[in-house]
Formats: C-alpha cells, sequence, structure tokens
C-alpha cells in the first residue's frame, strides 16, 4: 500500500457540501451563511502524550476528532468541515481501519465532512483541524464573563484524569474503575448541542481540556475577574467517590481529559438552564460566581481556601 492507496483506501470519501474535498492542492468550501462566521481550531495528539503506546486506533480516530469538536461546541459554533493531518509509523490495515472507523462514526454522528489532510511517515501524531459555522456576534467566547455570573460545569470530572494515572503506573483502579474512567478518557462526546442551546445563556465557555481551575482561569484573565469555586458543588464523577479527597480534588480540579463545558451565565438564567439540563439528560451544576479579582479561590466547607497551585495540565511545566 503507498501514500495514495492509503489515503484512497481509509480516508478519501465523495465531497457532500465542500465544493471540492479530498484530493487537490486544496478543498474548495463556500462562504459561510449570511450573517454567519467561520469558526476555526485545531489540535494535534502525539503518542506518549496525549495517548499511551498501543491504545485502541478506534479509540483514538473517535478522540482526535473529539477534542476538536469540543472546541467548536465551547464556542457554539456548528461543525462543517475538518481536515486531518497523520504521522504514521508504517501502513498497518487493520490499524487504519479501525482508526477510520471511529474517525467517521464521529464526523457522520456530528455532522461533519472531511475535505483534506495530509498523511506522512513518523512518530504516531494526529492533528485535526475543524472549521464551523456560528452566527456573528453570537459565539460563546472567553471575554463575555461579568462580575456576579454564575459558573457552571457540564457532566462529571475527574474520571479521564484518573486513568491517566491508572495507566501511567501512579496508582492501581479496581477493574470496575478503569472500565468508566477509561471510557471517558478514551471515547469523550463532545457537548456540541449543549454549546448551541448556550448561545442563548452564557456569557462565556470553553472546555475543560486541562482541569477546570486552570480552564476557568483563561475565563477569568480574558474577562478581567475573579472566580470563587465551592468544592462541594464540583460535580466529581461518581465513580471515584471511595477515593481519598486529596485525589479527587486533584483529579477533578486539575487533571484535564475531562472534555466538559465551563461557562458563566447570569444568575437570571438558571431555571433556563436548569431546563436545559433536562432536556439533554445532562448534569449542568453551578459551581461558583464570578467576582472582581485575578484569581481561581476553590473554597472548602469552611470556606477555607484549597492549594490549587498544581492549576491545570501544561506541557511545559518544569514539575
Ligand atoms: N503555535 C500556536 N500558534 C498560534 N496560536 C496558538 C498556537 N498554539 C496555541 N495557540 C492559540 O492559543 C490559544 C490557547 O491554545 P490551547 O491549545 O491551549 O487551546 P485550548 O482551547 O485552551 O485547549 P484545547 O485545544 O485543549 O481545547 C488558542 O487560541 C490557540 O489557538
Ligand atoms: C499518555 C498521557 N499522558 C498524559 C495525559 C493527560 N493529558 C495530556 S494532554 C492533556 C491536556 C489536553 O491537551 P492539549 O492541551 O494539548 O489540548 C492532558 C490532560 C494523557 N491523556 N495521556
Ligand atoms: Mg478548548
Amino acid at each position: 500500500m503507498n501514500e495514495f492507496d492509503l489515503i484512497g483506501r481509509y480516508f478519501a470519501r465523495p465531497a457532500r457540501t465542500a465544493l471540492l474535498g479530498v484530493g487537490d492542492d486544496c478543498a474548495l468550501l463556500p462562504s459561510p451563511p449570511p450573517g454567519e462566521v467561520l469558526a476555526v481550531s485545531v489540535d494535534m495528539l502525539v503518542e506518549g502524550r496525549h495517548f499511551f503506546a498501543g491504545s485502541d486506533p478506534r479509540a483514538l480516530g473517535h478522540k482526535t476528532l473529539a477534542v476538536n469538536l469540543s472546541d467548536l461546541a465551547a464556542m457554539g459554533a456548528s461543525p462543517a468541515w475538518f481536515t486531518l493531518a497523520l504521522a504514521l509509523p508504517g501502513a498497518d490495515a487493520a490499524w487504519l481501519a479501525a482508526f477510520s472507523g471511529g474517525l467517521f462514526a464521529l464526523a457522520d454522528t456530528a455532522g461533519i465532512e472531511l475535505v483534506g489532510g495530509d498523511t506522512t511517515r513518523g512518530p504516531l501524531t494526529m492533528s485535526v483541524q475543524v472549521a464551523g459555522h456560528v452566527p456573528a456576534g453570537g459565539a460563546l467566547r472567553r471575554d463575555g464573563a461579568r462580575a456576579g455570573d454564575d459558573v457552571w460545569v457540564s457532566g462529571h470530572l475527574g474520571a479521564a484524569a484518573m486513568a491517566v494515572q491508572h495507566r501511567a503506573g501512579g496508582i492501581v483502579l479496581t477493574d470496575e474503575m478503569l472500565a468508566v474512567c477509561a471510557a471517558r478518557l478514551d471515547w469523550p462526546e463532545p457537548r456540541l448541542a449543549l454549546g448551541l442551546s448556550l448561545r442563548a445563556h452564557a456569557t462565556a465557555a470553553l472546555d475543560v481540556s486541562d482541569g477546570l481551575v486552570g480552564d476557568l482561569a483563561h475565563i477569568c484573565e480574558q474577562s478581567n475577574l475573579g472566580a470563587d469555586v465551592d468544592w462541594l458543588s464540583v460535580p466529581v464523577d461518581p465513580v471515584l467517590q471511595t477515593l481519598p479527597e486529596a485525589a479527587r480534588q486533584r483529579a477533578a480540579l486539575s487533571g484535564g481529559d475531562d472534555y466538559e463545558l465551563c461557562f458563566t451565565a447570569a444568575p437570571s438564567a438558571r431555571s433556563a438552564i436548569d431546563a436545559l439540563s433536562d432536556e439533554l439528560g445532562l448534569p449542568l451544576t453551578r459551581v461558583g460566581i464570578m467576582r472582581p479579582g485575578k484569581d481561581v479561590t476553590v473554597r472548602d466547607a469552611a470556606g477555607h481556601p484549597l492549594d490549587t497551585r498544581q492549576g491545570g495540565f501544561d506541557h511545559f511545566s518544569p514539575s
């Protein structure tokens, strides 16, 4: 199988909404509908950094696209197209069939079309760039939070980080716990429907990829505010309930790989957001409040600040 057989066999599909898809020097894409703009993001997954060697290729196909769709969701954008850059150590037919199967299963569910990419030999690395549509002026940016807004989080936090720790050999989870945590790490669900609905309610949003404390700090910086988070309100994944408090705090506040949405909204939106939670069948939990200041402070039941100096996941952290 040469490079072009590989692309033709596993990645080329007839163009649907693109004017020209896989196969030429560039894809040709129609302009956004009137009143809408393009939302664009790129994310890379590197073996040994974002996933462990030997990971299930179907799950890798899913996650490569899912983490990018999560950024579109966080922006309130609807998915349109993506490109895929791959570095592969070799052309393994079974690996490629599983990888592209996982990728296209999610692409079809999300209604996003692969329009091009790049394939090279090299250490296993994949990068997807997504493009979506969002009404001009309607995107969920990081700089729109206001003092007095509630801070909300979707779903549950912390399980994926425990699976990373288990696979890295730092802890040993029971088989039952590992099954739940590994599913959260390997098969994240981008919160696309939530992102679209939040355009009506949220003042700011982002996806929690690096951990709640580190990511909420980005909303704080860009909105020129601080945030107070109540630890007891944080929706820690129920699977972590038997773990020591310090481990639960580290995983849920600083672990990362959650791919939930953190957003701010005025208190007047509370009942609408509760109704949205019921409609989507997805927990939406109020965890804190935006206030004047700079930092994110997480307080325990007694009101004492927790030590969150670890912050969020950082590829270049010295420790
Ligand atoms: N090499 C780079 N060149 C230009 N911009 C970059 C580069 N790396 C990151 N950025 C930009 O910096 C910002 C933060 O990047 P980051 O990858 O942390 O995004 P994120 O959304 O916070 O995380 P994630 O992609 O995991 O959801 C984004 O706006 C991103 O586009
Ligand atoms: C092997 C292995 N080691 C560590 C982790 C944890 N991890 C890696 S990158 C990242 C943040 C999001 O990435 P980015 O900021 O690049 O989008 C997290 C939480 C993992 N998933 N696999
Ligand atoms: Mg993001």
